[in-house]
């Protein structure tokens, strides 16, 4: 039988899929999907949601927003799911790819996959505003949590401390003009990459013998070498004390990432050390009191690059790590 909506929600209507919610009317990738673990209180702000940006090297269309779906039942059955008012999962558009071409004609999918920087880390910062008004996740209420690619662009979102980001024809116009508030895109409580791309320049020198590497990034970056070095999060600034909400930085890789390496990883953590993030394990401090300063931590997963999210356990276990901490902070 369906049961028809009615205004008391029915638990077996839960967890409940709401899918391909347009965020941006720029393409058929300009949509995320959200997925509720209980009825919806908007104004229960004990709640947080989970923000996850998928990977696949800012181009392989093989990956989406899907990625998030092995984790689900494992998060479900954490001990952070009390805790969790929604997921939102992302698409945003894409660099092409030589492998899997647009169709000629398919103009559909020319808008959504032949985006290069800085159109893939403004669409996530469009979906989080569209967040922000359409479910009020708020500035503090959520986990960003990047995979990949997907981690690069959370911290991006971090360094440009929300602001959208601009093409180098447009730093160049405005010469030195901050341009925009950030103030619309609600910043996360705790800013989770995982396995992410966090120096591209050393990423591809790494990589000199194999053409992939390269190749994803001058898809997605251009050829100019000083365009790979603005985008990449260690070249960022993250200033503790303008996050008063984003508390803290959790490093998730894996030491059998296959396709990212540690030295990625590491490279973040150094960055943020010399601009006086401290590295804790937990947020507690040593008096017993909860720590509200920033920090990084870096946590260890076991798996290979895809295996993390394809498998999910990997994810969600570093997912309800992430949630605990946001409890311990309050
Ligand atoms: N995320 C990565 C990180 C490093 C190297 C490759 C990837 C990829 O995802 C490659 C993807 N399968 C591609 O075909 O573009």
């Amino acid at each position: 039988m369906t049961s028809s909506s009615t205004s008391t929600a029915d638990y077996r209507d839960y967890p409940k899929h709401i899918i391909n919610q347009s965020y941006s009317p720029h393409s058929n990738l300009n949509n995320l999907d959200i997925i509720l673990l209980r009825p919806y209180d908007r104004n229960d702000i004990s709640k947080i949601w989970i923000v996850y940006i998928h990977g696949g090297a800012w181009r392989d269309p093989r990956k989406t927003k899907s990625g998030i779906s092995a984790s689900l039942p494992h998060l479900y059955a954490s001990a952070a799911a009390s805790h969790i008012a929604g997921i939102a999962s992302l698409n945003y558009r894409l660099s092409p790819h030589p492998t899997f071409p647009v169709k000629p004609g398919d103009s559909a999918d020319l808008a959504a996959r032949s985006a290069q920087h800085p159109t893939h880390i403004n669409d996530a910062i469009d979906a989080l505003r569209w967040l922000k008004t359409e479910w009020g996740v708020r500035d503090g209420g959520y986990v960003l949590v990047g995979h990949s690619c997907g981690g690069t662009m959370a911290m991006q979102i971090m360094t440009s401390e929300g602001r959208k980001w601009k093409t180098r024809e447009q730093v160049k116009a405005l010469s030195g003009e901050k341009g925009e508030e950030g103030k619309d895109t609600p910043m996360p409580r705790v800013v989770m990459p995982v396995e992410a791309i966090t120096d591209l320049p050393k990423l591809v020198a790494n990589h000199a013998e194999q053409n992939m590497y390269e190749d994803f990034v001058v898809g997605a970056f251009s050829k100019e070498r000083e365009v790979w070095e603005e985008a990449s999060p260690t070249k960022g600034t993250y200033r503790g004390e303008k996050w008063r909400d984003a508390s803290l930085v959790i490093l998730a890789h894996s030491k059998e990432d296959e396709l990212v390496e540690w030295e990625q990883c590491d490279l973040l953590l150094d960055v943020l050390k010399a601009q006086g993030w401290k590295e804790k394990g937990s947020q507690i401090e040593a008096d017993g009191k909860v720590s509200k300063e920033p920090g990084v931590r870096v946590l260890e997963l076991r798996g290979k690059h895809d295996e993390i999210w394809e498998d999910g356990r990997e994810l969600s276990r570093a997912i309800n790590i992430a949630v605990e901490r946001v409890m311990e902070m309050r």
